[in-house]
C-alpha cells in the first residue's frame, strides 16, 4: 500500500454502497478479482466504462499482515477507485480480520476467496476447498465482523458451485447466517474449467438467499449480461475476461473502441503502470481488431515508446 496514497484515499464515492447498490433493483455491473489484472489503473479504466463495482486481485492476507513490502507491491489505491472491495486468500480467521482492519479505511469491504482452483492455493487451504469447510468461512466472516467496527464495511465471499448443489445451499445460508454481506457464484465446480456455467445452479442458490447474489462466468457483452442478470434473478453480474477483452463491455460497446485504448495509454502512463502490464493489457484489448499480422508485430514489441509508436503509427493514437 503506497504511503502517498494512504492520505489521499478516503473516498468521497465511498457513500456509494455496494449494498444500497444491490438493492437498486438496477444490474449492478462488477469487475472480477483478476491476479495480475484487476490493478488500480485497469478498475480506473473500467469506472469510467459504466462499471459500479471493482475487486483487487486476490491478495495472500498472511503476507499482507507480515510484510510492508507485499502490502506497497500488492494494493495500490487512489481518490477515485471506489467502491472498491479487496479480496484476500486467507484459511485463518485472526490474519484475514488484521489484513482487513489494515485495508478497511480504504476499501468498502473485503472478500474472502473461496473458488480459487489452482493447485498451489489448494494445497495452502485457500481457494476453493473453502466451499467445503463452511465452518471456517463463517470463523472467518465472525471474526472480520468483531474486529473492524466501521458500519457498512461489507464482508463478502466468491465461491465455485459443489457437484450436489445441497451442499453449495447449505454454504451459502451458514454464511449468510453468520453475516456474509453477498455472495459471488462463479457457475462451475472447481474441477469445471470450459463446461458451460450452471446458470440454473445460479438461480437455486438466489432463490434460497436474501443477501445479494452475484452471477459470474462465460459473460462477453452487456447484452449477455442483461440475458445471466434476468435468467438467474441475480442482484449483479461479476465479468473477469470479458473486461480484459473489451473494457468498454459494461458501457455496450461489442469490441474494444479506440477512445478507450487511449484512455487506456493515458491512465496507464499517469499511473506509471509497468511495461509489461501495460502491454499485457494492450494485447488482450486488441486481440479482437487485429490480424494476425499485426498481432506479430505488436506482441513482439519491447518498451513503453516503441509500443506508444506502434499505436501512434496505425491508429493515430
Ligand atoms: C487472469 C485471471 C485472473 C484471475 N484472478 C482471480 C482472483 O484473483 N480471484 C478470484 O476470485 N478469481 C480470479 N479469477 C477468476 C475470475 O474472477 C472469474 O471467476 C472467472 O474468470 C470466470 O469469469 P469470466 O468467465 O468472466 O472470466 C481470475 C481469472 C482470470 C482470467
Amino acid at each position: 500500500m503506497k504511503s502517498d496514497c494512504m492520505q489521499t484515499t478516503i473516498c468521497q464515492e465511498r457513500k456509494k454502497d455496494p449494498i444500497e447498490m444491490f438493492h437498486s433493483g438496477q444490474l449492478v455491473k462488477v469487475c472480477a478479482p483478476m491476479v495480475r489484472y484487476s490493478k488500480l489503473a485497469f478498475r480506473t479504466l473500467v469506472r469510467k466504462y459504466s462499471c459500479d463495482l471493482c475487486y483487487t486481485p486476490m491478495i495472500v492476507a498472511a503476507d499482507f499482515v507480515k510484510s510492508i513490502k507485499a502490502r506497497d507491491s500488492e494494493f495500490t489505491t487512489n481518490q477515485g477507485d471506489c467502491p472498491l472491495i479487496v479480496q484476500f486468500a486467507a484459511n485463518d480467521a485472526r490474519l484475514l480480520s488484521d489484513a482487513a482492519r489494515i485495508v478497511c479505511p480504504y476499501a468498502n469491504g473485503i472478500d474472502i476467496n473461496c473458488g480459487c482452483p489452482q493447485r498451489w492455493a489448494m494445497a495452502e487451504g485457500y481457494g476453493a476447498c473453502l466451499i467445503n469447510k463452511p465452518e471456517l468461512v463463517q470463523d472467518m466472516v465472525k471474526q472480520v465482523r468483531n474486529q473492524v467496527e466501521t458500519p457498512g464495511f461489507s464482508v463478502s465471499i466468491k465461491i465455485r458451485i459443489h457437484d450436489d448443489l445441497k451442499r453449495t445451499v447449505d454454504l451459502c445460508q451458514k454464511a449468510e447466517a453468520t453475516g456474509v454481506s453477498w455472495i459471488t457464484v462463479h457457475g462451475r465446480t472447481a474441477e469445471e474449467r470450459h463446461q458451460p456455467v450452471h446458470y440454473d445452479s445460479i438461480k437455486i442458490i438466489k432463490e434460497n438467499m436474501s443477501i445479494p447474489v452475484i452471477a459470474n462466468g462465460d459473460i462477453r457483452s452487456l447484452k449477455e449480461a442483461e440475458n445471466v442478470w434476468r435468467i438467474t434473478g441475480t442482484d449483479g453480474v461479476m465479468v473477469a475476461r470479458g473486461l480484459l477483452a473489451n473494457p468498454a463491455m459494461f458501457a455496450g460497446y461489442e469490441e474494444t473502441p479506440l477512445k478507450c485504448i487511449w484512455d487506456w495509454v493515458d491512465i496507464a502512463l499517469e499511473l506509471g503502470t509497468p511495461y509489461m502490464c501495460f502491454h499485457q493489457h494492450l494485447m488482450y484489448m486488441m486481440e479482437k481488431i487485429t490480424s494476425r499480422q499485426e498481432k506479430r508485430v505488436f506482441n513482439a514489441l519491447s518498451s513503453t515508446s516503441a509500443i506508444i509508436d506502434y499505436l501512434t503509427d496505425h491508429y493515430g493514437i
